[in-house]
């Protein structure tokens, strides 16, 4: 059944356990989800309570183990594992906490590797443009910041023009300037392209500037918050 107008993914009843008999982990415990297009979600949690876990199944890099996921009309379960790398193609990018950026390859080249196989890639100098790091192309990832290295991570998640950005901890290694920026990077990124972005943190603070803040309690939801009114990343408190 393809999900209601408007909304991105939809999951239903969804669990994941790890291993067999006495080190089962049971990491979602019953996820029901519904997330509407073109918002920023923040998921908080503890340590351990299955937030990397529920952002690995959505962004089809890992399969839950009952339950479903759809993202609009497709069914993520139903997906062979060529559908699913061709899903994460199509629809979605990924930034992570260590950029993992390509040492020897400039910041253009690392975007390029990206807009070099997409279906419909934006100009690699337009996502540098867009992340602040236009004077910065031809730099190497050891000649730039921290938050440079993660903003041209960003440029190079969203030059494929992905309808979801996940970022998992995209803060987590910088000081709360270079963290800010990135945030408002973030911010920029969802107003301009209209992406969904998803993103993991354990710093609460962060949850001021997102359209939807959830809470994980070990492996289940514990609250679902929408905010009304967001905050800058200007106005974060760190
Ligand atoms: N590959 C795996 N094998 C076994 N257990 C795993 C695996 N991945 C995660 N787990 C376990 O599943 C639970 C949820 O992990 P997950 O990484 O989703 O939590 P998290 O909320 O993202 O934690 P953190 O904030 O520390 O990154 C944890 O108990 C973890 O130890």
């Amino acid at each position: 059944m393809a999900n209601q107008e408007g909304l991105g993914f939809v999951t239903r009843g969804l669990t994941k356990s790890y291993g067999e008999g006495r080190s089962k982990v049971h990491a979602l415990r019953g996820i029901d989800l519904s997330i509407p297009e073109g918002e920023i979600v923040v998921m908080l949690g503890a340590s351990g309570s299955g937030k990397s876990t529920l952002l690995n199944i959505l962004g089809g890099l890992d399969r839950p183990t009952s339950g479903t996921v759809h993202f609009r009309d497709i069914e993520l379960g139903a997906l062979s594992d060529r559908e699913l790398t061709k899903f994460r193609r199509d629809h979605v990018g990924f930034v992570f906490q260590f950029y993992n950026l390509m040492p020897s390859l400039t910041a253009l080249e690392n975007v390029e590797l990206v807009t070099e196989i997409a279906d419909n890639p934006m100009p690699p100098e337009k996502a540098l443009d867009l992340v602040g790091l236009t004077k910065r192309l031809d730099h190497f990832p050891s000649q730039l910041s921290g938050g440079e290295q993660q903003r041209v991570a960003i440029a190079r998640a969203i030059a494929k023009q992905p309808d979801v950005l996940f970022c998992d901890e995209p803060t987590g290694a910088l000081d709360s300037t270079t963290g800010r920026s990135v945030l408002e990077v973030l911010n920029h990124v969802n107003a301009e392209l209209g992406s969904t972005v998803l993103m993991v943190t354990h710093a609460a603070n962060i949850a001021g500037m997102a359209h939807r803040v959830i809470r994980l309690v070990d492996g289940q939801i514990g609250e679902v918050q929408v905010n009304d009114v967001r905050q800058t990343p200007a106005e974060i408190d760190w």
